[in-house]
């Protein structure tokens, strides 16, 4: 078994002089107290041990600094591990492909695994489990992918050794890559864990995939926030993306700007999927919809954002299902890397295409549909859009996934939040466990 460990050589003496015999203080003092100093010894030894050997299940506590959540011992390796590994990656039809879903136990990554799964493709998970929302939720979707045969492997992408591991014991075909730190807003607060994970670790798991052989194809997770301060509405990809109003935008339109790099040097298919909004049952509680819920089933009032001039704040919510059905496209239309052992052989794909729902609907609206599904009047506090990296108004002009994905979104508002309050009803027992 290997073992990655937060603690390193500076806890371990390395000065023989601290314990020298000659001036211990023990030897000078009578046989009597000898009992006494195993006792001790065996006690300090047994925390030692406890603090080493802890069971693979029960990771190191967090660490305070929630940028330096991924340092958490992982324990992974053995032959049963990689028994395990291959199971949940074997591909089971004709034409399936074998992938690595990172972010697995992520609300996108969980809807996107079973998917592929259920059309018989194989399937290996990877997440840190880290706690910017609650972990029990990304323990419960664990459970449910568990129960369809889909292995979780918990790790970060910063890992590179285990990274390698993976593709050496499975030749994945693709990477699909869902692992993110998500949230506009939170980049105000943590800004390094978005450097960490949306920087850091997309170059870690590039520098593995680039070296890996075959080399994968990889779809990835953007966001429709490169969009920034645009104006001009809908967004197509062709529009500029450099006016990021949140340190969230910059990391992700950063990782389209470092795909173009690994595809340019090395050969590497990558498509960016620029998602808008995604919402739906098993989602994430740090988003609007989601705490709306469960502040209006308590009574709590809810703050809802309006513009200046009482301008009209929306988005281009997107039901998860369609997301879903965008991601398999992307997927299905990668063509292969063309690169081994570090160096490319030909010019490789390289896509980004919005993944929306191609009708924005104010906030307002939203919380009107969560009234009606939920029976509760909410307690609405109408605020500005504060400053903290929200973005008036999303629009997605979605042709390009049209034509190349086949993507068509169905689900609108209201048929979406129908089938996620069901949801959210039926796992917090009618609102009276709450979210935490
Ligand atoms: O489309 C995207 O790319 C992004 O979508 C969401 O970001 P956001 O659209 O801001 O979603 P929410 O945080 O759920 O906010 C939805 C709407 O509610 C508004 N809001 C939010 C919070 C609040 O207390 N009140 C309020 O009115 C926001 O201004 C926004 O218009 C996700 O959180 C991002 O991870 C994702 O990348």
């Amino acid at each position: 078994m290997k073992q990655m460990s937060h603690l390193d050589d500076d806890d371990v003496p390395s000065t023989p002089g601290k314990f020298k015999i000659d001036k211990s203080p023990y030897f000078h003092r009578s046989t009597r107290s000898l009992p006494k100093l195993a006792f001790w010894s065996l006690l300090f030894l047994g925390f030692i041990f406890i603090f080493f050997y802890r069971s693979p299940s029960s990771p190191s506590p967090v660490s305070s600094d929630p940028s330096r959540r991924s340092l958490r011992t992982y324990s992974w390796g053995g032959p049963a591990w990689e028994k395990r590994v291959r199971s949940s990656a074997r591909v089971r039809t004709r034409r399936g492909v074998s992938v690595l879903v990172t972010g697995a136990a992520g609300f996108v990554g969980t809807h996107v695994s079973s998917a592929l799964k259920r059309r018989g493709d194989g399937v290996l998970g990877l997440d840190n489990f880290n706690d910017y929302y609650d972990p029990s939720l990304k323990r419960a979707r664990q459970a449910l992918l568990e129960r369809s045969g889909i292995f979780v492997v918990e790790g970060d992408i910063n890992d590179a050794a285990l990274l390698r591991k993976l593709f050496e014991v499975v030749p994945f075909t693709h990477v699909m890559h869902l692992a993110a730190q998500a949230g506009v807003r939170y980049a105000m607060e943590n800004p390094s864990s978005y450097v960490h994970s949306n920087i850091a670790g997309f170059v870690n798991l590039l520098e593995v995939c680039k070296s890996a052989n075959p080399q994968p194809a990889i779809v990835w997770a953007s966001s429709s926030s490169v969009y920034g301060l645009n104006t001009k509405v809908p967004f197509s990809e062709k529009d500029r993306t450099d006016q990021p109003a949140s340190l969230y935008a910059a990391t992700k339109k950063a990782g389209e700007e470092i795909a173009h790099t690994y595809n340019h040097i090395y050969g590497l298919s990558l498509t960016g999927l620029r998602f808008f909004t995604v919402y739906g049952p098993w989602g994430r509680p740090d988003m609007a919809y989601f705490f709306f819920t469960k502040d209006i089933l308590r009574g709590k009032a809810i703050s809802v954002f309006e513009g200046a001039n009482h301008g009209t704040v929306a988005r281009d919510f997107t039901y998860i299902d369609d997301i879903v059905k965008g991601c398999l496209g992307a997927l299905d239309t990668a063509e292969k890397s063309t690169g081994s052992g570090g160096k490319k052989r030909g010019a490789a794909q390289l896509r980004v295409f919005n993944l929306g729902n191609t009708s924005p609907v104010p906030v307002t609206h939203l919380v009107s549909i969560l009234e009606r599904l939920l029976k509760v009047k909410a307690k609405r506090n109408i605020m500005k859009l504060p400053r903290n990296g929200d973005v008036q108004f999303t629009h997605a002009n979605i042709s390009s996934a049209q034509r190349e994905l086949g993507y068509k979104p169905t689900t609108d508002l209201q048929t979406g939040l129908k089938k996620f309050a069901r949801w959210y009803l039926g796992y917090y027992k009618g609102g009276k466990k709450a979210a935490s």
